[in-house]
């Protein structure tokens, strides 16, 4: 298990100029590069980033576009050694990136990947594997705008993927072989848990394990937000509900772990958790977060749609 409590090392290197010429995307004798492009390096990107440098990965082979200067630079102090390009200062940054990289990882909105999968296509190999990690946006969606033949990959994955404990999904397009498929969840794994879903599949998996660590925060707000009411200091309070969902989920994260049995575990009989436990249940506190994951999977059918 990492520790999650680690912090960035503060570096010292500024945002450096890119230079797509030292290593091509067929590099002279007709290989790939290592480099992956990371196209949109914000909340989820960055995770996935900071994931593959945590697992071993050479910073040198990363390049990050984003579109503020000021974000660039924040990349670059904060994963030394990585090269992030703002567009505001270099408009054709997306197109520097992919230039010369094995992968490219989309990470813009919804909205705009297809605008930024137009953008790229003139600067991609043919062998060059494009991931996307926006929720929404079919495999038909993304190889429509790509140049025919791309090999593409649909990909859900989530935040904790920084500390390398993520999960991530991949679907593979029409156009992506087995060993491209092979390569990129090779790639993926230093992010987290790697799994093969369908394409019907990632709005469900999406409302759960894309969206769901918001859920176990909203859950440590809410932990925190009682203690106070129940006369606790703020700070202490938040400490302790921090403290116990990251506890808990280091717990769940023991192999074979299972949380009902971990529930039963800390619920004596006719102790106080189990009026705490009862209350939940008295509440309907199953059947909301249903409501919610499925809330979550429509309304990513409903992105879907309007994308088309
Ligand atoms: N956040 C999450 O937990 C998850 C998100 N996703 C998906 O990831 C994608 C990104 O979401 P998230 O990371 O939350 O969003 P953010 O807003 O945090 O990040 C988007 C990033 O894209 C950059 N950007 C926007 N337009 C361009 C462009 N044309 N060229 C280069 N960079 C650009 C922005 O730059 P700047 O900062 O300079 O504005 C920003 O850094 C979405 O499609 C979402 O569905 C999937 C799973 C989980
Ligand atoms: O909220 C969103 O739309 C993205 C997708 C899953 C998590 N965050």
């Amino acid at each position: 298990m990492r520790d999650l409590q680690r912090t960035w090392e503060p570096a010292v290197n500024p945002v450096r100029r890119f230079v797509s010429a030292a290593r091509g995307p067929n590099c002279n004798d007709g290989s790939m590069s290592n480099r992956i492009a990371f196209l949109g390096c914000g909340s989820m990107n960055e995770a996935i980033l900071g994931g593959l440098l945590e697992g071993g990965a050479d910073p040198s082979d990363i390049v990050a576009t984003v579109r503020r200067a000021e974000r660039a630079a924040e990349l670059a102090v904060r994963y030394h050694g990585i090269t992030a390009i703002a567009g505001e200062e270099e408009p054709d940054n997306n197109k520097q990136a992919a230039k010369g990289s094995a992968v490219v990882i989309l990470g813009v909105k919804p909205l705009g990947i297809a605008d930024l999968a137009r953008e790229i296509g003139g600067s991609l190999s043919p062998q060059t594997i494009v991931i996307s990690v926006a929720a929404a946006v079919s495999l038909a969606q993304l190889e429509g705008a790509l140049p025919p033949g791309q090999p593409v990959i649909r990909s859900m994955p989530n935040t904790p993927a920084k500390l390398g404990r993520g999960v991530v999904s991949v679907t593979p397009g029409s156009h992506c072989t087995p060993e491209q498929l092979q390569k990129a969840k090779s790639i993926l794994k230093s992010a987290g848990t790697v799994v093969e879903v369908p394409e019907d599949q990632v709005d469900a998996l999406s409302a759960i394990s894309g969206s769901g660590p918001a859920y176990a925060f909203y859950l440590a707000e809410a932990m925190a937000s009682a203690g106070v009411e129940l006369g606790l200091d703020p700070e202490l309070s938040l400490l302790l509900a921090r403290e116990t969902v990251a506890g808990a989920g280091f717990m769940l994260a023991e192999p074979g772990a299972d949380p009902s049995a971990l529930r039963k575990a800390v619920t004596s009989p006719n102790g106080t958790t189990e009026r705490a436990i009862a209350t939940f249940d008295d509440r309907g506190i199953p059947s909301i977060i249903a409501a919610g994951a499925r809330a979550a999977a429509e309304r990513a059918a409903e992105i879907t749609r309007q994308l088309s």
